[in-house]
């Protein structure tokens, strides 16, 4: 039995022999592959630049390993304080990675017409939204752009404040099923986001037709998981291996029903659309195209996120309800937006825009109310505020449904909105693409042509040049004063430029209405503090630890 195991010598030190030669050849390889890259110009420039200690082949990699999203998201903001550098470059093997987080590198990339292309990472994204506004480039993306960007207009806006408000009553109704208990705020802001989306962005109410407008909610928000999943566990992203996993097969069955629902209301919709025009009825998409000015950046001229960044010509007409019939929904316009002269917009393509849209709008606005909730838990003194002007506006009729105009006189909610959105952006980076070389303005640092680059919001906005007491809960850094003081480019919660996020009217002002419908009617308590939030950030920034709070009914 032993001699079984014997090898005889000879072929012993045959087999040590050619694997020594083995391991040799591929160590010398490895050796002169490092070498030749690191005399690459591509590496000179990026190695030119700060950045963690990069090991040969792996680069920066090995530093993920191991770590769970929110020890990931910890691990890279401690990674740049250490490095105390507004540029930072990181190695995933043989790519380049650079951070930026001076405004004025920020601005190079954000607010050119040349960098608008996004990175590969994005791709994840592409059997969900296509080659929707989020991913497109080129010429696609800039007629789309054009198309959709009128269907946020404020006109079209204005319409949608009584779904907002019914969407505030049905959170007010969940909320009451809570009274006493700690729970997680995150799942009804989330519920509430999809239900007005749906309503908005597809014209589907949620109650109606059967649970079809309940199964794709459901749907949207689990596709929006397995985005995050793909997103940090770095061996799903490859396609080939994710399409072996549990996850791909419920990915599809996700997609397929979205889709189809899609493909389903547009199908409706533009029989709609058609039936309308024999009638000769004009809608308001036409007079927002009609009003609409826009800039170079693709955006309407009316868009101006800081303070007054919701007035426009019709503010002081507050014809809220233009009547459950009249009111369309984005896909209506976009119907519309296709059959004007000179686009062509195809169903796919309307298709893909919808569904863009469901995605952007639910995930960042259900963060963003989520954080808000939390942080006035945590900061009573600051939520007394908030109460004390929706006192001052709803005076003893604190039911009644809240108008256009009334959002418009909520400034310190709005600056406490906006404080969220620096602390806590829903997006806390963006990544694009380099495609020629880019001189840095912060440094002598060139991008080489390839790189891809990180836009680090969460970063700027916590940069102590800008914000002289950065980690504090304080709405007062969006008084108009200390705007004018602050480079445009260091608060970017809805990105800024060309590519910046064409939804953020939209967002503010159904978060204005989400929350002063909740705030009006109970007091947000917790006794966490923001030091012990466990942020996560895959795509969303969001709390690992859960957004726990507990809630009072108000008795005025
Ligand atoms: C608080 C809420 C929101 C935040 C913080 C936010 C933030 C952003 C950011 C940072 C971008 C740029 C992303 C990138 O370049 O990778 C973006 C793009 C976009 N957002 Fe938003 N967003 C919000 C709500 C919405 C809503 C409600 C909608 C639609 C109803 C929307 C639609 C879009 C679209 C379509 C884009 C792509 C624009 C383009 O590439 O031309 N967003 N958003």
């Amino acid at each position: 039995m032993a001699q079984a195991h014997v090898v005889p010598v000879e072929q012993h030190s045959y087999l040590d022999n050619s694997m020594t030669i083995y391991l040799a050849g591929i160590g010398a390889i490895l050796v002169l592959y490092h070498f030749w890259f690191k005399s690459l110009r591509y590496v000179q420039l990026g190695n030119k630049m700060p950045g963690p200690l990069a090991i040969p082949i792996l680069g920066n990699a090995y530093m993920a390993l191991g770590k769970s999203p929110t020890d990931m998201f910890t691990f890279a903001y401690n990674t740049y304080k250490s490095l105390k550098a507004d540029v930072i470059r990181l190695w995933l093997g043989p790519k380049l990675v650079v951070c930026l987080c001076a405004p004025e590198d920020i601005e190079i990339i954000l607010g050119s017409h040349v960098h608008l292309e996004k990175s590969p990472e994005y791709r994840l994204f592409e059997p969900w939204l296509g080659d929707g506004l989020l991913i497109s480039k080129g010429d696609k993306w800039r007629s789309h752009r054009k198309m959709i960007a009128p269907t946020f207009h404020t006109s079209i806006l204005k319409s949608f404040v009584p779904v907002f408000n019914r969407n505030a009553n049905n959170l007010i109704s969940q909320f009451k099923k809570e009274l006493g208990n700690e729970f997680d705020v995150h799942d009804y802001m989330s519920g509430a986001t999809v239900d007005t989306l749906l309503e908005t962005a597809m014209g589907v109410r949620k109650t109606e037709e059967d649970n079809t407008g309940f199964d794709y909610a459901m749907a949207v928000m689990n596709m929006c998981n397995i985005l995050h999943l793909r997103h940090y566990k770095l061996w799903l992203r490859p396609d080939f291996l994710f399409k072996f996993t549990k996850m791909a097969g419920e990915q599809g069955s996700l997609l397929n029903l979205i889709h189809t629902l899609t493909r389903q209301v547009i199908k409706r919709k533009k029989a709609n659309f058609f039936s309308r025009q024999s009638r000769g009825e004009t809608s308001l998409y036409e007079q927002a195209v009609g009003s609409s000015k826009f800039d170079e950046n693709y955006g309407l001229v009316e868009e101006n996120i800081m303070s007054n960044y919701i007035r426009d010509d019709l503010d002081d007409n507050d014809e809220n309800d233009v009547g459950e019939k009249k009111r369309l929904a984005f896909l209506d316009f976009m119907i519309e937006a296709s059959q004007q002269k000179g686009n062509a917009l195809s169903d796919e393509e309307i298709k893909e825009e919808v569904d863009t849209i469901m995605f952007e709008g639910h995930d960042t606005t259900a963060a963003a109310s989520s954080f808000v909730l939390c942080l006035l838990g945590i900061h009573q003194d600051i939520q007394d505020k908030v109460y004390t002007e929706l006192k001052e506006i709803f005076q003893d009729d604190m039911d009644r449904p809240i108008t256009f105009s009334d959002t418009l006189h909520m400034k310190y909610l709005e600056r406490v909105i906006m404080e969220a959105l620096r602390l806590y952006p829903p997006v806390p980076i963006i990544a694009r693409k380099v495609n020629e070389d880019v001189k840095l303005a912060s440094g002598d640092y060139t991008l080489p042509a390839g790189t891809t680059v990180v836009i680090g919001q969460f970063i700027v906005h916590r940069n102590e040049k800008y914000y002289p007491n950065p980690l504090k809960f304080d709405p007062d850094n969006f008084l108009p004063e200390r705007c004018q003081d602050r480079p445009y480019y260091a608060y970017i919660p809805f990105s800024a430029g060309p590519r910046s996020c064409v939804g953020r009217k939209y967002a503010m002002l159904k978060l204005k209405i989400l929350l002063a419908g909740a705030l009006r009617k109970f007091r947000m308590i917790s006794n966490d503090k923001e030091e012990n939030f466990k942020l996560q950030g895959d795509i969303i920034l969001k709390r690992g630890d859960g957004f726990k709070i507990r809630i009072e009914e108000r008795t005025h």
